[in-house]
């Protein structure tokens, strides 16, 4: 066992040392694409399943409270979190419509949708993303092994920050250390004389 944890500490390690070479631009463009957001008064919709779910909420959260910096609340709205809705939806329509309804009611032009997946191929984030460039918002993603379905349905405009690695655990692990960059670029940029 003690073995396994520690293959599991180095290939984190290892992952993380490819994205810190791989992911910086993108990483940057998600972040600008996010301010620019920000500024226009607009405000981001995430989602993601399992995990990624919970990376979704942790992303609003620091956005409607705080990351590292006393500054105002940001506008975001994770789309993981009503399950009445989610459920209701799933029940009535299918599991792959909870989030386009969502974001078919919620997203307005402008909008940001953060989409989460490690392997790219969720059908309730695809037909998310789907809904999304119908409203006109711009999407970030976040991916891993080959992009799947989703490197394919992103336009010019859309940043996908897709994890070098084939491993859901490890590419998780990436997407948070992604997320606080974004929440950094957003922070530094908006607020830049904003004080811990
Ligand atoms: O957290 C984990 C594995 O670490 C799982 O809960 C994982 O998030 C779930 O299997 C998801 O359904 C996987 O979806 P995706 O990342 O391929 O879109
Ligand atoms: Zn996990």
């Amino acid at each position: 066992m003690l073995e396994r944890v520690k293959h599991n500490f180095r290939e984190s390690i290892e992952t993380k040392i490819a994205a810190s070479e791989e992911l910086p631009i993108a990483i940057e463009k998600g972040g600008m694409v996010m301010v620019e957001c920000l500024l226009g008064g607009n405000k981001i919709l995430s989602c993601g399943n399992g995990g990624s779910a919970g990376d979704a909420q942790h992303f609003s959260s620091e956005l409607l409270n705080r990351y590292e910096t006393e500054r105002p609340s940001l506008p975001a709205i994770a789309l993981t979190t009503d399950s009445s809705t989610i459920t209701s939806i799933a029940n009535d329509y299918s599991y792959e419509e909870v989030f386009s309804k969502q974001i078919r009611a919620l997203g307005n032009s402008g909008d940001v949708l953060l989409a989460i997946s490690t392997s790219g191929n969720s059908k309730n984030v695809i037909k998310g993303i789907e809904a999304a460039v119908a409203r006109d918002m711009k999407i970030v993603a976040l991916t891993g092994n080959d992009g799947g379905e989703i490197a394919g349905l992103l336009g010019e405009n859309d940043v996908e920050i897709r994890v070098p690695s084939g491993r859901t655990a490890r590419i998780q692990e990436v997407h948070l250390l992604a997320i606080h960059c974004l929440c950094e670029i957003i922070d530094t940029t908006l607020f830049p004389q904003a004080e811990n």
